[in-house]
């Protein structure tokens, strides 16, 4: 074909948007262009096989081999083009341009390619010019017929980066991106200079509008994408922004020392500071791009900027950091990388690795400078406070998905690691004055961390514990468990005289009311939907059965405290029990007792005892109040005892008696307790109280 075939190559065929004669057209999914006007129908070709029943709605029933579709060409991308460029916004609008510039810049990498122009016209098509090789012309092999750069432009998974033939570390590797922005393109021309000629295909949604044209004579190399992007994908209306290409074509710039990018925007596109013309071109690469986004910002050191290339192979590191005490704008710090020149905004292997050498450089002079905080730091507290770029140039790097947001090679991890640390040696040795500077400010934000957290951990133990406590508790002041005792009183009464009788910063009050459940024959359920006993394991702070801890306990000591009667024994009798059955190591601790409030009071003038039991009275009116005329009161009960009078006799760790509870010896001991505690009489069990408060008096606890 010669020069003159051309202008019809573009003019005979029919275009795409207008009516097709087809009987029945296949609406755009909806749900994919969702801004898309009256559904348009698509070209002939692009529309899958008619199904079987074509009008028929569709049954239950009818769900078989002819519902299964196998999409052809770049049917999958327009169909879901979420999958190859993460959605129809803004974003995924844009990434379109990536892709062709990531293309034109692999050139550039692989040494082809010195100029990129990119220009946005007025009308918003976008063109991407390179004088790399160009892409192949000539017959495809396997696909007869067609032209290598038809292949490129229409089948996916094709292209020249897969074999490392062609190029060494390319951002390409799918075979995919440009048969993409292809597919969602309303129309894309692309134009080749090699092989001494000029030549020229154009193609709408993914489609040729003809065969590839020679279409003149050419001393020129290089190829040239022309592209508008589909309304009915993207949405009426949606466009390129300026301000937008403007800097990712500069940070392309900053990616390769030997590429000079050229940018011009028509002026009716710009709303917006943007230039309608510059030259991007950076020989000192990513310390440039540094020094130009954070200004005159005031930073801890001077910027550590390098670029290593590993030996024998292909593959290379290059970076640029600083650290600034009052954060980087909006926000405290920031990375930036990239691999093969590919932005990767969610990080990946090269960002841990970059990370994990910068953490273990500064651990090591730590070392070497006798600091022992260094220990202390992470990667967080080095990272935090970071403005960071960088960039790796891997072979066969991998990444997830078509957009290429996340590295996940595991070699780019090494490489960096391994790249920089003798950089970062030479650099935290080189000025130790800046290396002792850099070192401290990390060091301060690994203790600022701590801090924080032992801060959290402190106001959370709080809140739970504001938020959990029983509303009868009357709880003590201090707020350590050290030297405090929570007393279990028997009945609100005595809770009364019991919270004016107790020192408020040790001593607290749970009043327990009506009958406790019967421990030793309830049902670990039954044991928990008890209010009263639920309460009391609030108020401790711990959680009854298997998965209780000693180590939660809010109170040094428990103390029951019930009547020195009958019923004041059987109350104590099933919360010892209690405590036996779901928290054994209260008792085995020794931290659980029982207060011994007198039944007597007997005097003679300004004389006055109290007296625990029978015999103590007795005991008492043949010694101190012997020959005397004496007045003998019988305590009914705690509520009925002044406050002082609880508090001298029962409360007041200075002159009170506390029985300590002890768990049995042996197997038979502990069976005999529960059963005597538990017996039906309730004789046996306030004698059991009254012996083992006698036995224990010995083991006094003030
Ligand atoms: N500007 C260009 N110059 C030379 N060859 C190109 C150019 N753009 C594309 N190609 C060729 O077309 C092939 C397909 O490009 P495409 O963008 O579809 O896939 P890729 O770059 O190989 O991988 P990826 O899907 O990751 O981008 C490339 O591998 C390359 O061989
Ligand atoms: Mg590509
Ligand atoms: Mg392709």
């Amino acid at each position: 074909m010669g020069p003159n075939a051309a202008p019809s190559l573009f003019d005979d065929l029919p275009e795409p948007q207008g009516p097709a004669p087809a009987a029945a057209p296949s609406a755009p999914d909806p749900a994919l262009t969702p801004q898309a006007a009256a559904p348009k129908p698509e070209p002939e070709a692009a529309r899958p096989a008619a199904p079987a029943t074509p009008s028929a709605p569709p049954l239950a029933g009818s769900y078989s081999a002819s519902s299964i579709e196998v999409l052809e060409g770049l049917e999958p991308v327009r169909k879901r083009p979420g999958m190859y460029i993460g959605g129809t916004d803004e974003r995924a609008l844009h990434h379109l341009f990536a892709e062709v510039l990531d293309n034109a810049m692999d050139e550039a990498v692989a040494r082809h390619a010195k100029l990129i122009t990119v220009d946005l016209d007025a009308e918003g098509w976008l063109s991407v010019k390179d004088d790399g090789r160009g892409i192949p012309v000539d017959p495809h092999p396997k696909h007869p017929g067609k032209s290598a750069l038809e292949v490129v432009m229409t089948v996916l998974h094709s292209g020249g980066k897969f074999s490392g033939k062609a190029y060494e570390t390319s951002g390409g590797l799918h075979g995919v991106g440009v048969s993409v922005v292809n597919a969602l393109s309303e129309r894309l021309d692309v134009t080749v200079w090699r092989d001494g000629h000029e030549w020229k295909q154009s193609f709408s949604r993914g489609l040729p509008l003809g065969p590839i044209a020679q279409v003149q004579p050419s001393k020129k190399k290089g190829t040239l994408i022309r592209f508008k992007p589909d309304e009915e994908i993207f949405g009426v209306g949606a466009a390129f922004k300026p301000a937008r290409l403007f800097r990712m074509a500069r940070s392309k710039a900053y990616l390769f020392r030997g590429v000079e990018i050229r940018w011009t925007c028509a002026a009716e596109r710009i709303t917006d500071h943007t230039p309608t013309e510059a030259v991007f071109h950076f020989p000192n690469g990513l310390a440039d791009a540094l020094s130009e986004r954070i200004g005159e910002l005031e930073t801890v050191t001077p910027a550590f900027a390098g670029r290593v290339e590993r030996k024998g192979e292909a593959g290379a590191v290059e970076w640029a950091v600083t650290w600034s005490p009052i954060g980087f704008g909006e926000a405290d710090g920031f990375v930036s990388s990239y691999c093969n020149t590919v932005s990767t905004p969610d990080g990946g292997t090269h960002e841990a690795g970059f990370r994990a050498a910068l953490v273990k450089g500064l651990k090591a002079y730590g070392e070497l400078t006798n600091e022992k905080r260094a220990g202390l730091i992470t990667a967080e507290d080095v990272i935090a406070n970071a403005g960071a770029l960088i960039s790796v140039f891997v072979r066969n790097p991998e990444f997830q998905g078509q957009t290429k947001d996340r590295l996940s090679s595991p070699d780019a991890q090494r490489l960096v690691e391994q790249l920089m640390r003798d950089p970062l040696d030479h650099w935290l040795t080189e000025s130790p004055k800046q290396a002792n500077t850099l070192l401290g400010f990390v060091i301060e934000r690994a203790e600022d961390r701590l801090k924080r957290r032992k801060d959290k951990e402190v106001q959370r133990a709080q809140a739970t514990r504001k938020l959990r406590l029983p509303g009868k508790l009357s709880d003590c002041s201090r707020q350590s468990a050290n030297g405090t005792e929570l007393f279990i009183v028997e009945g609100d009464s005595a809770g009364g005289s019991a919270k004016q009788a107790r020192d408020r910063t040790t001593q607290a009050i749970l009043p327990l009311r009506g009958k406790i459940l019967n421990v030793a024959s309830a049902t670990a359920d039954k044991l928990r939907a008890n209010i009263e006993l639920s309460d009391l394991a609030l108020a401790l702070g711990v959680q009854p059965g298997s998965r209780f801890n000693i180590d939660d306990l809010r109170y040094e000591r428990i103390v029951i405290m019930t009547d020195a009667d009958v019923d004041g024994a059987h109350i104590a009798a099933l919360l010892i029990t209690f405590f036996y059955r779901s928290m054994p190591e209260t008792i085995r601790q020794g931290r659980l007792f029982m207060a011994l409030p007198p039944l007597y009071r007997i005097s003679a003038g300004p004389l006055s005892e109290y007296a625990r039991d029978d015999a103590h009275r007795d005991e008492l009116l043949a010694t101190v109040f012997k020959g005397k005329k004496v007045e003998i009161g019988r305590f009914k009960g705690l509520g009925e005892m002044m406050a002082s009078q609880l508090k001298e006799t029962t409360m007041d760790p200075k002159k009170r008696t506390l029985a300590r509870v002890t768990v049995p010896a042996s197997e038979e001991e502990i069976e005999d307790l529960v059963e005597r505690l538990m017996g039906k009489k309730a004789e046996a069990r306030f004698q059991f109280i009254q012996d083992n408060a006698q036995f224990a008096v010995a083991d006094l606890d003030v």
